[in-house]
């Protein structure tokens, strides 16, 4: 796996938002990759940036954030070069799509659905109106619409909630981008929806081979979808690895948490949750930022930022306690072995 091409490389990634006169710091040197029709999920809770971050490779951010260190490269073009819309505008939507948690926010709801298909396949393949029409409809039937060409004339407030994600899901791949970012785009929809994204979201990669940057929130849907994982954790990303190393083999105490919020696991086992809350962004963080959580801290932790301690070829945790001077942490028992755990939710669920 890991002998495919890097398509797209953050190196030392760093964000700020200026917010009346004061400096809030969202993202903070983050150097990841992404290889060429792999899925990379960005996993942690509520703010630790995983929006902003994807936001960077889409020149996305809000009119009060830059990018104030690094840089991101997509094939030989540095990202973090381009300054204007028209610039953007080769990359975004067109080399790399995203598709949001609202349907509604991306589609016009005064525009039918065809013709705002049909309007990004003119301006990305440079189609005749006729021939957009028929790539519109084809794209709608591969997304599961049914009775495609009767759809087309439609409006947005006409189709149900999947339905509508269906369609921004077919916008997306309407410019055949090589890399599709999806922002929790099932966290609006009812559950047997959700499965039903998730599934096409699949098929359609593997038929198109695209690499995907899927952020959620749902350890579940990781474990179905995900080649890679990478949790944030206030701005950071403090673990990576395969879906194998973070679910059978994760290192940071953090990790483990999310891991026990599983909801799969929430009936059987008594939760591992750590106290505390993740330190303010407008600060300038000293030491690791999960210290203060941290059930064993050093004096190191409240110091100097930890290195990427290497756990395998493809796997590392940013966390001191993997340092040798670290006492020892043992696993939460309810997340160990998950494994099995997870073969037997599997086999009840009929498989995912
Ligand atoms: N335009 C902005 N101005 C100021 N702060 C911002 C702005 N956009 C995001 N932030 C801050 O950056 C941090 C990271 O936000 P981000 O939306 O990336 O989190 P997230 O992990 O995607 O959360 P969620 O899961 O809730 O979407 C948060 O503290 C957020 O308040």
């Amino acid at each position: 796996m890991s002998n495919k091409k890097v398509i797209l490389s953050a190196k030392d990634i760093s964000v700020e938002f200026q917010v009346r006169n004061r400096t809030l710091r969202a993202i903070r040197n983050i150097s990841v990759d992404l290889h060429e029709g792999e899925t990379l999920a960005l996993v942690g809770e509520s703010g630790s940036g995983k929006s902003v971050f994807t936001k960077v490779f889409t020149g996305m951010l809000e009119a009060n954030g830059s990018v104030a260190t690094g840089a991101v490269t997509y094939g030989d073009m540095n990202l973090t070069d381009l300054k204007t819309n028209a610039e953007w505008e080769k990359i975004r939507g067109s080399q790399i799509s995203t598709v949001f948690q609202d349907p509604m926010t991306s589609l016009n709801p005064i525009k039918t659905i065809g013709s705002q298909i049909s309007e990004t396949v003119i301006k990305h393949q440079g189609k005749t109106a006729e021939e957009a029409k028929a790539i519109a409809i084809d794209l709608m039937n591969r997304v599961g619409i049914p009775e495609a060409e009767k759809r087309y004339d439609e409006y947005p407030f006409q189709y149900s909630g999947g339905m509508r994600q269906r369609i921004v899901i077919a916008i997306a791949l309407s410019s055949r981008p090589k890399v599709l970012i999806c922002d929790e785009p099932t966290t609006a929809l009812d559950v047997t929806i959700q499965a039903q994204i998730i599934a096409l979201l699949k098929e359609l990669k593997e038929e198109y081979g695209f690499a995907m940057i899927f952020i959620t929130h749902d350890l579940g849907v990781v474990a179905s979808i995900a080649d890679k994982v990478a949790v944030m954790y206030s701005g950071e990303i403090i673990e990576y690895g395969t879906v194998e190393d973070i679910f059978y083999d994760s290192r940071h105490p953090y990790t483990w948490a999310l891991l026990s919020s599983l909801p799969q696991l929430a009936t059987t086992e008594k939760l591992y949750s750590i106290a505390g809350t993740p330190p303010s962004l407008y600060s300038e963080i000293k030491g690791d930022a999960f210290a203060p959580r941290n059930p064993k801290p050093m004096a190191i932790d409240f110091v100097e930022s930890p290195p990427k301690f290497p756990v395998s070829e493809t796997h590392w945790a940013k966390t001191w306690l993997l340092d040798e001077r670290a006492p020892e942490l043992t696993k939460p028992e309810g997340i160990q072995d998950l494994h099995a755990k997870m073969v037997k939710i599997y086999a009840k669920e009929g498989g995912a």
